[in-house]
């Protein structure tokens, strides 16, 4: 489970709640929130649409690589990374090395509710976005759960509900290590 109160790192598929939950985590827990969508997105001053257009997504994975390399040296940080982070084995030896990784898991059905309308994701613009999602599952669900130190799954809880379950997680494995 999630260990001592070190650094926190979300994982899973687009729309499963990573920057949501990480940012309602990180204000309970008073720990400074990071996005290395957003990281990508302010140092390069354009939305991730456009690096995807102008250099594809061996671009954009090379930009996503050096953000989690400047923000793994960060310490008592909650991060969100985004849903790809986990498929280069260099990204996934950093958050290994320097927190702990939570999967957020969520269904099919509800990541496509939550992302359906939403122009922001260039892998799931065009076509049939359900089947999309089906597939990117298929891809990554077994990469995301073997990275996992804990594994969350979303079902049909509201996102404070989620958040709070997840900050008693850390508590009590916190309290856990202060007794050994
Ligand atoms: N548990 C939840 N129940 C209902 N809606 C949720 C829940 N968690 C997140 N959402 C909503 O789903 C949408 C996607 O959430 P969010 O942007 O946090 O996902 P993400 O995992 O960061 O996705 P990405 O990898 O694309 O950045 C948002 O509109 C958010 O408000
Ligand atoms: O799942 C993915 O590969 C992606 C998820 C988003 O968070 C962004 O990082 C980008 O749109 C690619
Ligand atoms: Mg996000």
């Amino acid at each position: 489970m999630v260990g001592k109160l070190s650094n926190i790192y979300f994982i899973g598929l687009m729309g499963a709640g990573k920057t949501t939950i990480g940012r309602l985590i990180a204000k309970q827990l008073g720990m400074v929130f990071y996005d290395s969508d957003h990281e990508i997105e302010r140092k390069t001053g354009v939305k991730i649409p456009l690096i995807f257009e102008l250099e594809g997504v061996d671009g954009f994975r090379k930009r996503e690589t050096a953000a989690l390399e400047e923000l793994c040296q960060l310490e008592n940080i909650v991060m969100a990374t985004g849903g790809g982070a986990v498929l280069l084995p260099e990204n996934r030896e950093l958050l290994k090395n320097n927190g702990k990784i939570v999967y957020l898991r969520a269904s099919v059905h509800d990541l496509w509710l939550r992302t359906r309308n939403d122009k922001s994701r260039p892998l799931l613009q065009g076509g049939n976005i359900r089947q999309k999602l089906e597939q990117l599952y298929i891809d990554r669900d077994p990469i995301y759960a073997a990275l996992a130190d804990c594994i969350v799954d979303t079902g049909a809880q509201s996102a404070n509900e989620i958040t709070s379950y997840i900050e008693q997680l850390i508590k009590e494995a916190s309290n856990k290590e202060a007794v050994k």
